[in-house]
This record gives C-alpha cells, sequence and structure tokens, in this order.
C-alpha cells in the first residue's frame, strides 16, 4: 500500500515518526477549529499549550507554580506577569469560585444570605467555565459561554463567594478541574489553596500577604479606575471578613504551605514584586 510521502512504515521507521506528527497537527487545529465553531473554548489553556511547547523546544524545565495569599493582594497581577513572560498557562482559580457564585446568585440558589446547597449540588454539572483570550490577549472568564468577567468582580459576587467556596462539593468539582488543566506542567495558578490541596508538589508556592488597608486601597482604586462604584469601608469589611472565612472553613482552609515562600508585598510596587517573583523562578529552574 502506497502512504505517499509517509511510504510504508516497515521500509522506513522515520517516515512513522512523520505520519504521527502530521496526524498530532491534525488534531490540534481541528480542535482549535471546534473550539471557535462551538464557542466553547479553553482558548487561553490552547494558546498557551503551545507557548509551553516553546518553553520545550527552549529546553527549559517545566515546573508548577502554586501562588496563593490573602484576598486582593496581587497575586493574579504576578502570576499572569509571569506566566506571560516564561510562556506558561495562568489560570485564576478564584475566577472560578466567582463564576459559581455568580450561577447561584442568578439561578435562586440565595435566598438572601442562606443557600439552597442540596439545589447548587445538584445543578454543580450545569456550570462549564471557561477562559477565553479578548482582543488584548487578556485572560476572561466565561460561565455557559457567556462572558462574566465583570460581572464575577462585582461586590454582589465577592460579598457571597467565600461561603460559597466553603461547601466541599464545590471544591472537589473545582480541584478536578484545576488538576486537569496543570496536569502537563507549565501553569501558574493563584488562589486559596493552590499549594496545599490542588498542587502540593508544585516546585515553587509563594504565600502573598499585605495589610488588610493596603489590600482595601489596591482594590478600591481598581473598581474606581473601571468606573465602579464603590466605598472604600465596604471594600474593607469585604476584605477582612473574605480573609475569615476563607481562613476558617473546614475544607482546605487559606493557610501558607510549609514549603511556600512568604511574601509581604505591602510596601512593594508592582515591578518590584514582578522582579522578585521572577529571581524566585529563575532560581528554581537554572
Ligand atoms: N504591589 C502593588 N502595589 C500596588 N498595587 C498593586 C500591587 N500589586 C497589585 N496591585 C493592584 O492591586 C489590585 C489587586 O491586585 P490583584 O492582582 O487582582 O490581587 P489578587 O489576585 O491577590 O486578588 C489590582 O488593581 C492591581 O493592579
Ligand atoms: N483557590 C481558591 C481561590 C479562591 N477561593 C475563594 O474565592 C474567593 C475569591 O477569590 P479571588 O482570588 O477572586 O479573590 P481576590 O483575592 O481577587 O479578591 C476567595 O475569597 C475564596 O473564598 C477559594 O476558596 N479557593
Amino acid at each position: 500500500m502506497s502512504l505517499g510521502k509517509y511510504s510504508t512504515f516497515s521500509d522506513n521507521p522515520s517516515s512513522l515518526l512523520l505520519f504521527l506528527s502530521d496526524f498530532l497537527t491534525f488534531l490540534i487545529l481541528s480542535d482549535l477549529f471546534h473550539c471557535f465553531y462551538r464557542g466553547n473554548a479553553w482558548l487561553i489553556f490552547k494558546i498557551n499549550v503551545s507557548l509551553a511547547d516553546k518553553s520545550d523546544e527552549l529546553n527549559m524545565k517545566k515546573i508548577t507554580i502554586a501562588i496563593d495569599g490573602f484576598s486582593s493582594c496581587g497575586k493574579s497581577t504576578m502570576a499572569k506577569d509571569l506566566a506571560r513572560e516564561v510562556g506558561y498557562i495562568y489560570i485564576d482559580s478564584g475566577a472560578m469560585y466567582r463564576a459559581v457564585t455568580l450561577y447561584s446568585i442568578e439561578n435562586g440558589i440565595f435566598d438572601g444570605d442562606i443557600i439552597d446547597t442540596e439545589k447548587l449540588k445538584k445543578e454543580i454539572g450545569n456550570i462549564h467555565i471557561s477562559f477565553r483570550l479578548n482582543k488584548e490577549g487578556r485572560p476572561e472568564t466565561y460561565l455557559n459561554d457567556v462572558n462574566v468577567e465583570d460581572k464575577i468582580r462585582s461586590m454582589s459576587v465577592s460579598s457571597k463567594v467565600s461561603p460559597i467556596s466553603a461547601l466541599d462539593f464545590v471544591r472537589k468539582e473545582m480541584v478536578a478541574q484545576q488538576q486537569s488543566m496543570g496536569a502537563k506542567k507549565g501553569i501558574v495558578m493563584d488562589g486559596r489553596d493552590i499549594g496545599t490541596t490542588v498542587f502540593p508538589n508544585a516546585e515553587l508556592k509563594i504565600f502573598v500577604t499585605a495589610t488588610p488597608e493596603i489590600r482595601a486601597r489596591r482594590r478600591y482604586d481598581e473598581l474606581k479606575a473601571k468606573g465602579q462604584e464603590a466605598s472604600f469601608d465596604e471594600i474593607l469589611e469585604n476584605v477582612k471578613q473574605r480573609d475569615y472565612i476563607d481562613q476558617h472553613r473546614d475544607v482546605s482552609p487559606l493557610r501558607k504551605a510549609d514549603d511556600a515562600l512568604l511574601l509581604d508585598n505591602t510596601n512593594l510596587t508592582i515591578a518590584q514584586q514582578k522582579e522578585w517573583l521572577f529571581d524566585q523562578f529563575n532560581k528554581v529552574t537554572n
């Protein structure tokens, strides 16, 4: 049988490799087409996987990076910067818990502050969260194919996300998805339990903190810059309340992993903390 440029595999073993590499390219292209066509993309994931392949070509050792810490201290800012520059996948695990919370608010799972856990348990399988890159190349969160990036950052979601995140079945579902996203390493994930539960074997673990007042100020400035209504006192109260619930819940409470490096960035600029993180990355990978 003639296989054209592949000849026969037994005649020429390298033709088998050629065939397999062409087949893989076909699978990747058809997968990307499928993503666009279905509007159901894990696009950021896919694009970063190919970037991560670039680091393979450069013979860099691919690691897992876990960045945990208190609310609003700059975890995602530093995680995104690092991921972009080293060609790693970036996943904002908090966005996933926020998306579940938004779903719960919009689907009658809350009665005031009371959560209908039985209803949420039944519906958790209907909650599909994905990330796609926007025109500027920044990842945005999609809930069941709808862009919810702005909605999930609102105070109404912030005020309900910690009780939702304390539910064991919600965490089980999110952690399973996060672990599968990081199965090939080459990932930076930020959150509350990444170094302790999601990736306990991560090669680089960072735990970030800053004073509550500085964190609230940063969040306040961010919301104001976006033109959103914000009250400094309300944000400060929310930051403190979430820290408390996140640290005291039964399942995977927020705590520094024993092998995590502590970064207090109260008095650091964004540029300084970025430089510090790059130094840590270089120490582990070189
Ligand atoms: N060192 C810093 N100094 C001042 N502002 C910062 C610093 N790090 C982050 N920020 C700003 O603080 C806000 C919260 O940062 P973000 O990365 O979203 O925090 P987290 O992911 O920990 O919630 C953002 O507006 C970000 O630009
Ligand atoms: N890995 C994670 C990430 C977030 N969360 C929860 O989700 C909330 C929102 O996370 P976030 O990272 O968006 O919060 P900010 O630090 O950005 O304010 C947190 O307050 C936690 O209750 C969690 O429980 N586990």
